[in-house]
């Protein structure tokens, strides 16, 4: 273990109400279709640009759940408005009207909420205090309050550089250039390019920093402002200018949630031989990571197929382990891992330091998890080294990671006795997956 890596002790987190006893796979395998809601990452990025748009928008197949709704409530107190369409899941938006004052914006524990909207409020006549869940006020806040700061706004921070803190807007912000170390986030990035199309001068972002993680979320945020009318140029490396110009954002659909898909294709790979899901609407092309989660899949020993918009994982009753750099898909970290405690090799992931900022310290709490039932997991500077070794049963904690709770229930389908703690922090971003999972698992295999 290296010198930064931090373990949790192992009675830090006490066991609470909503513990769930996460089923075992069904002796004789499984066969289900799962449907996902909307992706996270491109719902709040659709919500942003509809509220900075140049007229209302109909948006289709958002995805409801915390993040969203709280991505939503932020931009109503910026001074947009969200209502239900006509049809089921279709969302209408009015854009940002001027406010004045002093704002309250509560990030909850989302990152696209407390990366994404601070470059918003520096752009309205208020005064925006940000605050979070306790997990937030750890997560790094840094580089976006120095970039504003750099740009010319005013930030109050108490000097720590974290949440809480407080963005003094001013309406005619012109923007130009900014450096910003983007190694702990790719959000930095993305709330500063998707904020820029309304500076009157747009704004160059130069990424100084030694890594850059999530590089497919920064290639959906230039995706989704392009798809609107702004030009932005990203033909340098780690250098992105988004032009000024009005944000033609009118009819928008959300794709299914390919990470949040990633959970249930995992089951499939752990499950008996035979067993399969199917994912149905799975984009053509897409900038979203969970893209990657067939290819590790395979690498690690099933079978996937795309026939049309159905991408099906099936188990061939055998995992291997891999070494795998997920820096751009480090959302998918935790799944993986949890797979890769039943598999018949050693895994070693790389790439995903700045996992330690995210809702929780995923390398150290998933190396937490895995020795407590058993396993071997080990943090390395940049990833974890997990070793297979038979599983007990007992209580996987979850730290308020939604992430956290999918690779319980994953570890779960194989090792009889495991509890999730709080499975009802999936919510962060997919309300209802218990249920889901529990559906899936009772599909059993039919002939067909
Ligand atoms: O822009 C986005 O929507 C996201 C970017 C990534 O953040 P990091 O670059 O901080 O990992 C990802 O992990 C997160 O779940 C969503
Ligand atoms: C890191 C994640 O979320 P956030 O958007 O809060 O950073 C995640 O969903 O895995």
């Amino acid at each position: 273990m290296t010198d930064n890596a931090k373990t949790i002790p192992s009675d830090s987190v006490p066991a609470s109400q909503g513990d769930w006893a996460a089923p075992l796979a069904p002796v004789g395998g499984f066969r289900a279709e799962v449907s996902v809601p909307g992706s996270k990452s491109l719902s709040n990025r659709y919500l942003v640009l509809a509220a900075l748009a140049a007229g209302p928008a109909v948006i289709r197949g958002l995805l409801r759940s915390r993040d969203t709704e709280l991505m939503m409530a932020a931009l109503t107190a910026l001074g947009a408005s969200f209502s239900p369409g006509t049809a089921p899941g279709e969302w209408r938006s009015v854009p940002l009207s001027p406010v004045t004052g002093d704002i309250e914006i509560d990030t909850g524990l989302a990152g696209t909420v407390m990366r994404f909207l601070p470059p918003v409020a520096a752009q309205v006549a208020a005064s925006v205090r940000f605050d979070g869940d306790e997990g937030a006020r750890v997560r790094p806040m840094a580089p976006i309050i120095d970039a504003l700061r750099a740009l010319g706004v005013r930030v109050d921070d108490g000097g720590d550089g974290l949440l809480p803190f407080t963005v003094h807007g001013n309406p005619h912000l012109r923007g130009g250039h900014v450096d910003v170390d983007a190694s702990k986030s790719s959000q930095f990035v993305s709330g500063l390019l998707l904020a820029a199309p309304r500076m009157s001068e747009g704004l160059t972002v130069r990424h100084i920093g030694p890594t850059l993680p999530s590089l497919p979320h920064i290639a959906m945020t230039v995706a989704v402002l392009r798809q609107f009318g702004i030009q932005v140029d990203d033909s340098r490396d780690a250098i992105w200018r988004v032009y000024p110009g009005p944000v033609q954002a009118e009819q928008i659909r959300v794709e299914p949630d390919l990470s949040n898909a990633g959970a249930f294709m995992c089951a499939a790979a752990a499950a008996p031989a035979g067993s399969s899901v199917t994912i149905p609407g799975w984009p053509r092309a897409t900038t979203q990571p969970g893209d990657m989660m067939p290819g590790i899949l395979e690498q690690m020993g099933a079978r996937t197929s795309l026939d049309g918009d159905r991408l099906t994982v099936t188990s061939s009753g055998q995992l291997r382990g891999i070494d795998a750099d997920l820096a751009a898909g480090g959302e998918l970290a935790p799944q993986i891992a949890a797979l890769a405690t039943l598999a018949d090799s050693p895994t070693r992931l790389r790439g995903i330091a700045h996992l330690r900022g995210h809702e929780t310290d995923r390398l150290a709490a998933l190396a937490t998890e895995i020795n407590r039932l058993g396993g071997r997991a080990e943090q390395t500077s940049d990833g974890l080294v997990i070793t297979p070794l038979p599983l007990r049963g007992g209580l996987w904690r979850t730290y308020h990671d939604h992430r956290m709770a999918h690779a319980g229930a994953i570890v779960g389908l194989a090792t009889p006795g495991v509890v999730v703690q709080d499975i009802a922090t999936t919510a962060k971003t997919m309300p209802g997956f218990a249920g889901m999972w529990e559906d899936m698992l009772g599909t059993g295999i039919k002939e067909q």
